[in-house]
This record gives C-alpha cells, sequence and structure tokens, in this order.
C-alpha cells in the first residue's frame, strides 16, 4: 500500500469537517446538464457525489436538463429545433417529446441511478403536485416561443415531503400553466425558481467551462468569487458573452431571492461538486452577494477558505 498516498485521502476527509459540520441539513439545488451528463464516467462521479451529499446531511435536490437530448429526438422524429435567445421554439409537439425525453426519461434514469448507489431518489415532473407553475414566456422581441413557460410560483409542497421523507427529488424542467398545458422551460431558470422557492443555501450549476474566466481559453484566469457587482461589472465589459450571460443572471437572480451562495462549476471534471463544497480552495467560481465579501459563508470563514486567486 502506498502509505503516502492514504494519508493524504486522510488529510482531505480531515479538511472537510468544518464544511460537514456548517452545511449539515442545509439544502443544495444542483442544476445538471451538459457532459456531466452525456459521458457516461462523468454521470457516475455525479450521481455518486450527489449521493455523498445525502450521506453528509445535506438536503440536495436535482434540477436536470437535457436540451441535446431533445433536439437528437426531434430530429430522429424528423421535428425542425428552433431556438430564439437560448429557448426552443416550443409547439404542441415538441412540448410532448420534451417532456417525454425530460420527465420520461432522463429525470426517471437520473433518479435510479441514485437508487443504484443506496439512495433514495425520486424523479418528478415540475407538473407533478403543480411544483412548477408558469406563464407563457415571450422572446426578448416579443417573439411567439409557443409553449415555454417563465416560473411565477413553485409550490415547494411535493419537493419538501420527499425531502423530509428521506428522498432525493429529481425534477425535470417541465411546467403547468393556468390554462392547464404543459411547457417546456430552461433548466437552468427552473433551477432558480427551485432554490429560490426553497431558500437554498447552494445553488451549483455544472457546465461545460472551468467557471467564469477573465480570458475564454485561458484556464488560469478563472474567478474564484465575484460578488454580483463585480459579477455585473464583467458582463458590461464584455468580458461575460454568449451562453455566460444568462447563466450568470441566473445566478444573480438567485441571490436575489435568498440563496446563500451560488456555483458554477466544470462538469467536465470529475467529482467536481465534492471539491467545491468540501475543500478549501474549491474548483469553480463562487457568486455571492455585495453584502458578503469574498467567500465568507460561515463554513468558509471558519477554515479560512481561499479567496480569488
Ligand atoms: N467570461 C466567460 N467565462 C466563461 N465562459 C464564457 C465567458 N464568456 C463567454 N463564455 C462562454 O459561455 C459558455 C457557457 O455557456 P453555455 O454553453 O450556454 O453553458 P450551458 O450549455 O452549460 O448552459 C462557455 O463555454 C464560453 O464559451
Ligand atoms: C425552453 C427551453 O429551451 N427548454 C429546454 C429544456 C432543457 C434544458 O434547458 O436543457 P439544458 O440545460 O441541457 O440546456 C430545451 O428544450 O432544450
Amino acid at each position: 500500500m502506498d502509505m503516502s498516498r492514504e494519508i493524504a485521502k486522510a488529510e482531505v476527509l480531515i479538511e472537510a469537517i468544518p464544511y460537514i459540520r456548517t452545511f449539515a441539513g442545509s439544502t443544495v439545488v444542483i442544476k445538471y446538464g451538459g457532459s456531466a451528463m452525456t459521458d457516461e464516467s462523468l454521470k457516475m462521479a455525479v450521481i455518486t457525489d450527489i449521493a455523498m451529499l445525502k450521506y453528509l446531511g445535506l438536503r440536495p435536490v436535482v434540477v436536470h436538463g437535457g436540451g441535446r437530448e431533445i433536439t437528437d429526438m426531434l430530429g430522429r422524429l424528423g421535428i425542425p429545433t428552433r431556438f430564439i435567445g437560448g429557448q426552443r421554439v416550443t409547439d404542441v409537439q415538441t412540448a410532448q417529446v420534451a417532456e417525454m425525453v425530460l420527465s420520461g426519461s432522463i429525470g426517471k434514469n437520473l433518479a435510479s441511478d441514485l437508487e443504484k448507489v443506496g439512495v433514495g431518489a425520486v424523479g418528478i415532473s415540475g407538473k407533478d403536485g403543480r411544483t412548477l407553475q408558469v406563464e407563457k414566456k415571450k422572446g426578448h422581441h416579443n417573439e411567439d416561443l409557443g409553449y415555454v413557460g417563465n416560473v411565477v410560483h413553485v409550490d415547494v409542497t411535493l419537493i419538501e415531503s420527499l425531502l423530509d421523507s428521506g428522498f432525493i427529488p429529481v425534477i425535470s424542467p417541465v411546467g403547468i400553466g393556468q390554462d392547464g398545458a404543459t411547457y417546456n422551460i430552461n433548466a437552468d431558470y427552473a433551477a432558480v425558481a427551485v432554490a429560490g422557492a426553497l431558500k437554498a443555501r447552494k445553488l451549483v450549476f455544472l457546465t461545460d467551462v472551468e467557471g467564469i474566466l477573465a480570458d475564454v481559453g485561458d484556464s488560469s484566469t478563472l474567478f474564484r468569487s465575484l460578488t454580483v457587482s463585480q459579477a455585473r461589472g464583467l458582463m458590461a465589459e464584455g468580458v461575460i458573452s454568449g451562453g455566460m450571460v444568462p447563466k450568470t443572471e441566473c445566478c444573480i437572480a438567485a441571490l436575489d431571492k435568498g440563496v446563500r451562495h451560488v456555483h458554477i462549476l466544470d462538469g467536465r471534471v470529475a467529482h467536481s461538486i465534492l471539491l467545491e463544497i468540501y475543500t478549501h480552495r474549491g474548483i469553480g467560481t463562487m457568486m455571492t452577494g455585495d453584502d458578503e465579501v469574498g467567500s465568507n459563508d460561515q463554513a468558509d470563514s471558519e477554515v479560512g477558505k481561499e479567496e480569488q486567486a
């Protein structure tokens, strides 16, 4: 046995103690998507991380995506795909396919993967228990997007009862309108709505980039922590652009709704969730409200979690 490796492993466990103590009982919402969902070995790493959070006493809630899988299925059915401003234009047929892929397949499979590693999990649609109540959403230039929903209310009853019974809720981003119709919701927005309604301690976005970078393409320029004003400044300067703009806006919206910390993590790195939450350095970008300077969650300040490199 390589003793120095074993000792290093023990030291990692010891480093985690203050985080385990502080976060026990906290609700953490994980937006799961991207490479971490399509690559089998990364997928297993995420599943075991989520199970580990549960074993360590947190209350994890998963909101999953599946945009790529919906596009694949639509392609197989000969239905064209169109996005406007990052939202899928969703006619009745597309809404049926999105619901089938998200609620019928991805969510149920994630729940059974979690069950395989020994934790109870239940895949629910945002329609179940009228959890995600939506109104019709329009494009930025008032375009008709069809059955795309904007979450106006989250009924947390079903989520809370699953958590209280020891299950991990796995929520698909499908909502119900006042008209009773099925609406497709961008998963990032659904995760923000869920995290806000649950007043989650943390919201974690898994994406396909290291976090927010000063120079996209240079991973050494990662911002380890950002306040809302700093993030707004980076958007105004154009440092944050493209797909990272709506994601950053989602982070800000979640903080506005009372979520303490929002993390953007690289889902291409195995065990990124555990590395972020339970190590001093973290691995992605943590965003906090302006009244919190750097990373001063109680646990972080207790152990002196490093601020931006
Ligand atoms: N400052 C930045 N830091 C990191 N990524 C950025 C930044 N500005 C623009 N981006 C782009 O945003 C992308 C992430 O957004 P997106 O692909 O929409 O994420 P997701 O598919 O996970 O929702 C990155 O791959 C990168 O190309
Ligand atoms: C309205 C809208 O665009 N809904 C998304 C829902 C899935 C999603 O958001 O998946 P990712 O997180 O993998 O992108 C879609 O149809 O693709």
